[in-house]
């Protein structure tokens, strides 16, 4: 008989089999409707066997899907993202799958003549209709084709029912057009034209190549791959190509880009889609008639059977981890994808993570370099501004240099980006009269308070509460007082100063959706802003030509994490953030305010000297043997009872095999030891490179049983250490 081993949306390590009916042709990679207990799931077949009977007791597939199947490619990516991810196969493939809960959308109608069928009866009111039909634009109601015709719609509706008139889905020709290569060509600088030819050849070549595009802010990367993926469809015209984005504002503008650039628009894929759009992209990827796809990291689990060039933009960005429910890295996922589909990838940034430099050095990735910004653009003079010697007055956050500076740059008519990376009012609400700190009721961490929405919000749950007029904690009226500077307290002082001048914010919180965020995009492209206060939503690839000056309101903040890449981190923010002023033809300036100058990481900033920042940095990392230069894995338990919790992780901690070159550290409270009311306890695991972390997790992890109260969620290359 016939098995089939099924993935389906479960927590289990395994497929499930069934007994593939006699009359069913299937093979891996098909779609089915499986039963489970009472219900039915959708799943893909990840194996076929033939056993001889068996008094094992299976269900049989219920049917075979009529959708295609997905492609092989995609299918040994999944399964092998399930084993490096240390996840669950069926919930893996699931993400490649999650479009088929909803139809596509259906075309809408529309009223047309029924070709040699006359009217038996043609009355004045009749020939109107018929008239209008003829004439005028389609409709698809009888009530707009009798406005129309100047007649009731009861004449249209006859007309219908004697078969004179029907109503067909309209020609909406196909959503995503294909694109032109050659549409509006960009001449680009023989640096450009280098990177562009050797992604596109490989591309061509069909064979996997990986590229780090390392550039500095405005020297054309996104020119040169988009000229890559115009020499790939050149060359291939049914190859596939994917860009991942890490901001949807981001996204936004380069579809405009790409728009342009090929005289159609590609297919975006994000979670701001509705569920017949998601759909429908879907079905155009499966089918390879859609050719280019702009997104989110979760672009990677499309099923794309001609799949030839991943490029993963701002490769270093942190948005790129996924870090709820499957835990993953999008842009390692990304290259090993490229991997499986023998396909080129390209990682570009202006400031490419450390282990992304790692494998370039070491030739395992091709190295491309843009020196320079493209035309007469020079990189922005960058100035530490010493708030020890220049502070702020009390209760403002701008110091008098960098408001002389935005005065000058107001009065030239040029723009100012003002950069903090803090959402909301004032990141702590402190009572004045006992110093109570306002936080969540069932989570560590402190309660910001946004005044645009009068609300106290947890930025880690999105608990939020109206302000309260008394302190919670000793009761005290009118005592509870911000502290600290959100985007939202700056824009205050802002308007304060230069009342003006055109202020916006720019945060997740003023655009939550594309396309709120192509707005203000447009709005400040356009010059309709004279000043922007933005968290890191603006500091990503956006091209502002009128922009001159960035304030950086407080460049010490995030060195102050102390986590793995604080530095880095901080480095590469504030890197692009100031990598926004003077991209076209004005020269750009960027003022950091600092109360710690001489910490190296401004140090470097300032002296524009990335590759001695990164050679420092990386030598950290490689005497302490952290990564790139070791792997990390962490263990997060949690559960509604602080003792089963703790008592899970004696039992994890007792349980670890003998391994060389690798240590477990824990378990000890995660530095969010509570959230959503939930206790959390962390286990550090730190290999040497070369050690197989996966196995060492896999060896552990069957050795004990953790109670069903206790979730563990393992994730190999933790980013955030909360
Ligand atoms: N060859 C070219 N011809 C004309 N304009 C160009 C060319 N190369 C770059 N530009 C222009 O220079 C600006 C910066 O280019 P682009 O956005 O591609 O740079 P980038 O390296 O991707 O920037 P970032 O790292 O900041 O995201 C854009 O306005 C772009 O249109
Ligand atoms: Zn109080």
């Amino acid at each position: 008989m016939k098995v089939a081993a099924v993935l389906i949306p479960l927590p289990v390590d395994e497929p499930f089999d069934y007994v593939v009916p006699d009359d069913m042709a299937l093979a891996r990679g098909d779609l089915v409707t499986v039963p489970l207990g009472p219900r039915q799931m959708t799943g893909v077949v990840s194996e076929v066997r033939e056993i001889p009977a068996t008094n094992r007791r299976l269900k049989a597939i219920v049917a075979r899907l009529d959708l295609p199947a997905l492609p092989a490619a995609t299918l040994d990516f999944l399964e092998w993202a399930a084993r490096w991810t240390l996840s669950p196969p069926g919930e893996m493939a699931a993400l490649s799958l999650k479009a088929l809960r909803h139809a596509p959308p259906k075309p809408p109608l529309r009223l047309h003549r029924v070709a040699g069928k006359a009217p038996v009866r043609l009355t004045p009111a009749r020939a109107a209709v018929l008239q209008a039909l003829d004439e005028g634009p389609t409709v698809a109601s009888a009530a707009e084709l009798g406005r129309a015709a100047g007649v009731s719609a009861g004449v249209v509706k006859g007309l219908v029912d004697e078969g004179v008139i029907t109503a067909r889905p309209a020609e909406t020709g196909n959503p995503l057009q294909a694109p032109d290569p050659h549409h509006a060509r960009v001449e680009l600088n023989p640096d450009q034209a280098e990177a562009a030819g050797q992604i596109g050849q490989a591309a061509l070549s069909g064979e996997f190549v990986a590229f780090l595009l390392d550039g500095v802010t405005g020297s054309g990367k996104t020119e040169a791959y988009l000229e890559a993926v115009a020499r790939l469809l050149e060359g291939y015209p049914q190859a596939q190509a994917l860009i991942l984005l890490p901001e949807i504002a981001l996204t936004q503008a380069v579809i405009a880009r790409i728009t342009a650039r090929f005289g159609a628009a590609p297919a975006e894929w994000h979670s701001g889609l509705t569920g017949p759009r998601r759909r429908q992209v879907w079905d155009a990827v499966v089918s390879g008639h859609c050719r280019i796809v702009v997104g989110a990291r979760s672009a990677l689990f499309l099923p794309f059977p001609n799949l030839r060039l991943i490029v993963v933009d701002e490769e270093h960005d942190g948005s790129y981890k996924q870090e709820d429910g499957l835990i993953y890295q999008g842009r390692d996922l990304a290259v090993a994808r490229a991997r499986f589909e023998s396909a080129a990838v390209v990682l570009a940034s202006a400031t490419p993570s450390l282990e992304t430099l790692g494998n370039a050095r070491q030739g395992r990735y091709r190295e491309l370099r843009l020196t320079a910004r493209h035309g007469t653009a020079v990189l922005p003079d960058i100035t530490l501004l010493d708030l020890r010697a220049d502070p702020p007055e009390p209760q403002t956050w701008l110091s008098p240099p960098l408001r002389a500076a935005m005065a000058e740059t107001l009065a030239r008519g040029e723009q100012t980006l003002l950069f903090l990376n803090r959402r909301g009012y004032a990141p702590v609400v402190l009572c004045r009269a006992c110093g109570h700190r306002m936080t969540a009721p069932d989570t560590d961490s402190w309660l910001v308070e946004h005044r645009y929405t009068g609300r106290l919000v947890c930025h880690l749950t999105g608990f939020s509460m109206a302000r309260p007029d008394t302190c919670p904690s000793c009761g005290a009226k009118d005592s509870l007082v911000p502290v600290g500077p959100g985007v939202e307290r700056v824009e205050e002082e802002v308007r304060s100063l230069f009342p003006e001048a055109r202020t916006t914010i720019f945060s997740s919180d003023t655009t939550p959706d594309g396309r709120s965020a192509r707005d203000l995009v447009e709005a400040m492209e356009r010059g309709e802003i004279d000043i922007l206060v933005a968290t890191q939503a603006a500091a990503k690839g956006h091209n502002f030509p009128n922009l001159t000056l960035v304030g950086v309101v407080d460049a010490d903040l995030g060195l102050r994490g102390g986590d793995l890449r604080a530095a880095e981190r901080t480095f590469q923010l504030l890197m692009q953030a100031t990598g926004r002023a003077g991209r076209a033809e004005r020269p750009g300036r960027a003022l950091l305010q600092t109360w710690t100058p001489e910490h190296p990481v401004l140090q470097a900033l300032a002296a524009g000297d990335r590759d001695s920042f990164l050679a420092t940095e990386s030598e950290e990392r490689r005497l302490a043997a952290l990564p790139p230069f070791g792997r990390l894995a962490a263990l997060i338990l949690s559960g509604d009872k602080a003792d089963a919790v703790e008592k899970a992780a004696q039992l994890l901690a007792g349980a670890i095999p003998n391994a060389e070159r690798l240590e477990v550290y824990g378990p000890a409270d995660a530095p969010l030891a509570l959230v959503r009311g939930r206790r959390r306890k962390r286990l550090l695991v730190r290999a040497d490179r070369d050690v197989d972390i996966q196995a060492f997790l896999r060896a552990w992890l069957a050795r004990v049983k953790l109670p069903s109260s206790v979730r563990l969620s393992i994730d190999v290359d933790p980013y955030s250490f909360l």
